[in-house]
């Protein structure tokens, strides 16, 4: 039978005859209401209770007795109990004085439901409740408080009998404010008299606001490590009488132009808060730090204009009552109203950074004669690629053992905790994965950086997660190599599975990125015996993929490894089944590199990998590869997208302290004159002379690993992910090429083709041609390409 026609079976009244509309009883008729069982329950309990009750009962009704009953479920006893407090006990009591004590709401609510209220209280209806039963000795005593609030926070003072200190305090400075203005005082002139700081509060006031005017000296390099140290306050600077530093334009304006109170209220100046919400915005940063400096000026003035708190507030009384209490024997005597607030300003200042001066004084080095003449080993950056446990970091970790970066005792070490997690076969790997959850885990989760040397080349391996959600920071790592590691896992059943997954995936995305060589390590080898036969496979099924994504096959070398025996790394396998195999280990195929032709000559671009506090003074510090370009100390940034000016304060590549770097090179950069809110990871560092532009679209070359259509995606660009739509799918070309192929402007790209699409961003982000962008969709890589 179908639904339809069971609804129609459906008889309404029937249905609607039998519900009894869900209440308890009939208020009617309480009889009707019940069931007959109830019947007969109520018809017994009526008896039983009429007899347990006493002889002064014989005013109760039976309905009340029913009532009772009906309330306590049938209990006899309870009704009983309950009858004789309230219809015995209170029968000798006025009725009329008990029932005023009643709330009408009470009386109604229970008019409707029971008709028996007059008899009813409040402490009656809840007496059986057992949480009430409380002996009298364990009650909560209830104290009223002695004063009623207000004052101070809204309420009214009048009537209140007391009035705290505080409240006092306040009442007595509002008054005293009030008295004042009206004896001639303006509430413009405090402040600005308030801004004449005090000799002995404001020699860090007088230093923060002088020093932008005046240019520091450069500062001296530590003799130990890392970078120049601050430039040191002179010792005697405090007892020299303060500068008084330049008046601010607002708040000079504030004290000319305001004559009257009055018409300050009518015609008054923008706030320093508007002038810097509202000004021109083509202002320079600096301009718009003195802004916010202003800002923070006005806004300590402000706070001081209040009259009624232009004295300690009562706060700042009580602060300094504790400060003095507990600082007995401390670090001398509590500061001034006055004083706090001149540190206040000077702290603010310094917030501010209005001293951008570089920190350390340039060399002006010829970077490019110098690079020359340092005569350095070749540098290459690697990233290490692959499905997920194809034994990326353990063939890393063997390499860097081998080659005594690593030593012997903390292999025994990472052996003893792995082993501990129950994870020993993973000693190695531990050498890379160093973060708390990959250990736990067994799973890089982002890129792990090492360097090793050999003797012609200095090698930085980047080791990325396998796992399908951390691509993104395998983009990061690729977009920074100048080659390529893929490791397959040769044991049977996971070649197969890591070739539908990210071996094929991470191939792809290097090659998108630029990187032209690849070295192929068959890892795991140990596990099939050493088999020429699957070697021969794999090599011949990888080299087919790679050839079609775009590797030429002499930029492709396969090596038979087993990074958790070290069989072919840096030593030629002892197994006697791998003796088939006589080409280079993996060192000798690295070593092999060609020098990475670096862009040198042109604009500084080095995109931000890592952003960190340390060292002395805690700088704020970054890191990153040097794309393009050179620098050294001293030398001005510009940081994209937020257009924020800094210095180089120090450099260091592998922990050495240095004078420059150039591309190619992977450096920690110690800045100075910026907040550490004005650089995100992915930002850009440029030169101020010639910047990166930020861009809000942009068209590129993509291949498409998925369908495309007009579609939200994410750009990622080495560290840089930022979200964005493609606006436009321009046109299907030609692979070989480029010329655009069949219809203009397509409704869908298919995958395997090569496209020309239009980004649009929804915030602007450094980006210039011919940067690499890699396109991400719900987590999946859709396409990768070049800017155009
Ligand atoms: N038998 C054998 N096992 C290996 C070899 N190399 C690695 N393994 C094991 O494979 C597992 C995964 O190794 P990892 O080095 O963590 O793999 P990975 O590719 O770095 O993993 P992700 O970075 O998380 O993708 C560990 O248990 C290793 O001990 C090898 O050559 N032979």
């Amino acid at each position: 039978m179908s639904r339809h026609k069971l609804v129609k079976t459906l008889d309404l009244d029937d249905e609607l005859d039998d519900y009894d509309g869900g209440g308890e009883y009939d208020n009617g008729g309480q009889e009707a209401g019940l069931s007959e069982e109830d019947q007969e329950y109520m018809r017994r309990g009526t008896i039983e209770v009429r007899n347990a009750l006493p002889a002064t009962a014989s005013h109760i009704t039976d309905k009340q007795i029913q009532e009772s009953l009906w309330h306590y479920y049938y209990d006899v006893e309870k009704a009983v109990k309950y009858l004789a407090a309230t219809l015995v006990a209170k029968a000798a009591k006025a009725p009329k004085q008990e029932n005023a004590k009643v709330p009408k709401v009470f009386h109604n609510m229970l008019q409707n439901s029971t008709g028996c209220l007059e008899l009813v209280t409040f402490a009656t209806f809840f007496m059986d409740t057992p949480w009430l039963n409380i002996p009298k000795d364990r009650e909560t005593l209830f104290i009223a408080p002695l004063h009623p609030h207000g004052g101070l926070l809204g309420g009214s003072s009048d009537g209140a009998p007391k009035m705290s200190k505080l409240q006092a305090l306040a009442a007595s400075r509002k008054k005293k404010a009030q008295e004042e203005r009206s004896s001639g005082t303006t509430g413009v002139e405090r402040p600005l008299s308030n801004l004449q700081i005090s000799k002995e509060s404001s020699s860090r006031e007088s230093l923060s606001l002088a020093s932008s005017a005046s240019a520091s000296t450069a500062p001296q390099k530590t003799a130990s490590r890392g970078f120049p140290l601050r430039k040191r306050k002179d010792p005697n600077e405090h007892e020299r009488p303060p500068k008084v530093p330049p008046p601010k334009k607002e708040l000079q304006l504030n004290k000319a132009e305001i004559p009257e109170e009055d018409s300050a209220v009518d015609q008054a100046e923008p706030s320093a808060f508007a002038n810097t919400m509202f000004s021109n915005t083509s202002q320079t940063p600096r301009q718009r730090h003195d802004n916010l400096s202003s800002l923070t000026l006005a806004a300590n003035t402000i706070s001081t204009a209040a009259n009624p708190f232009a004295g300690p507030s009562p706060d700042d009384i009580v602060i300094a009552a504790q400060s003095k209490a507990a600082g007995k024997g401390g670090k001398g005597p509590p500061k001034t109203n006055r004083q706090r607030r001149a540190d206040q300003i000077a702290a603010g200042v310094d917030a501010m950074k209005l001293d951008d001066t570089p920190k350390a004084k340039s060399k002006n080095l010829d970077v490019l004669a110098e690079f020359e003449n340092a005569k350095s080993k070749n540098a290459a950056n690697f990233v290490v690629i692959g499905h997920v446990d194809a034994g990326k970091s353990t063939l890393m970790g063997r390499l860097l053992y081998d080659m005594k970066v690593v030593d012997q005792r903390t292999i025994e070490r990472y052996r003893k905790e792995a082993e501990k997690m129950g994870k020993s076969s993973f000693a190695l790997a531990w050498v890379l994965d160093q973060g708390s959850e990959e250990r736990a885990r067994g799973v890089t989760i982002d890129i792990a950086t090492n360097k090793f040397e050999t003797r012609k080349t200095s090698f930085t391996i980047l080791d990325a997660p396998g796992h399908r959600d951390f691509i993104p920071n395998m983009i990061a790592g690729a977009s920074q190599a100048d080659f390529a590691v893929l490791v397959i896992d040769a044991s049977i059943g996971s070649f197969e599975s890591g070739l539908k997954g990210q071996t094929k995936e991470h191939a792809l995305l290097v090659r998108s990125m630029g990187v032209q060589r690849i070295i192929i390590a068959v890892n795991k080898l140990d596990t099939v015996d050493w088999s020429q036969e699957r070697f021969t496979e794999i090599s011949t099924q990888v080299s087919a993929f790679l050839t079609a994504a775009g590797f030429l096959s002499k930029n492709i070398t396969f090596i038979p490894c087993s990074g958790l025996q070290g069989d072919n790394i840096t030593r030629r396998s002892t197994e006697k089944s791998g003796s088939w195999y006589q080409g280079p280990t993996l060192i000798e195929e690295l070593d092999k590199s060609e020098p990475v032709t670096r862009a040198l000559s042109k604009p500084l671009r080095l995109t931000i990998g890592d952003i960190f506090r340390g060292g002395v003074q805690n700088p704020l510090s970054i890191s990153g590869r040097i794309e393009a370009g050179s620098l050294q100390i001293g030398d001005a940034l510009l940081a994209q997208p937020s257009s924020e000016k800094c210095f180089i304060k120090g450099l260091e590549i592998d922990h050495e302290t240095v004078d420059w770097a150039v591309a190619g090179q992977n450096v920690t950069v110690h800045l100075s004159g910026i907040e550490e809110q004005h650089l995100k990871f992915g930002d850009v560092l440029c030169s101020p002379s010639s910047r990166i532009q930020n861009v809000t679209q942009f068209s590129t070359k993509v291949l498409a690993f998925e369908f495309l259509t007009p579609m939200r995606i994410d750009i990622h660009r080495g560290r840089l992910h930022a979200a964005g739509r493609i606006k436009e799918l321009v046109a299907v070309l030609d692979k070989h090429t480029g010329a655009p192929i069949g219809k203009k402007k397509p409704r869908i790209v298919k995958p395997g083709l090569l496209a020309r699409v239009v980004i649009e961003l929804d915030k602007p982000i450094p980006l210039e041609a011919p940067s690499r962008v890699v396109l991400r969709s719900g987590g999946e890589t859709v396409a990768a390409g070049l800017l155009e």
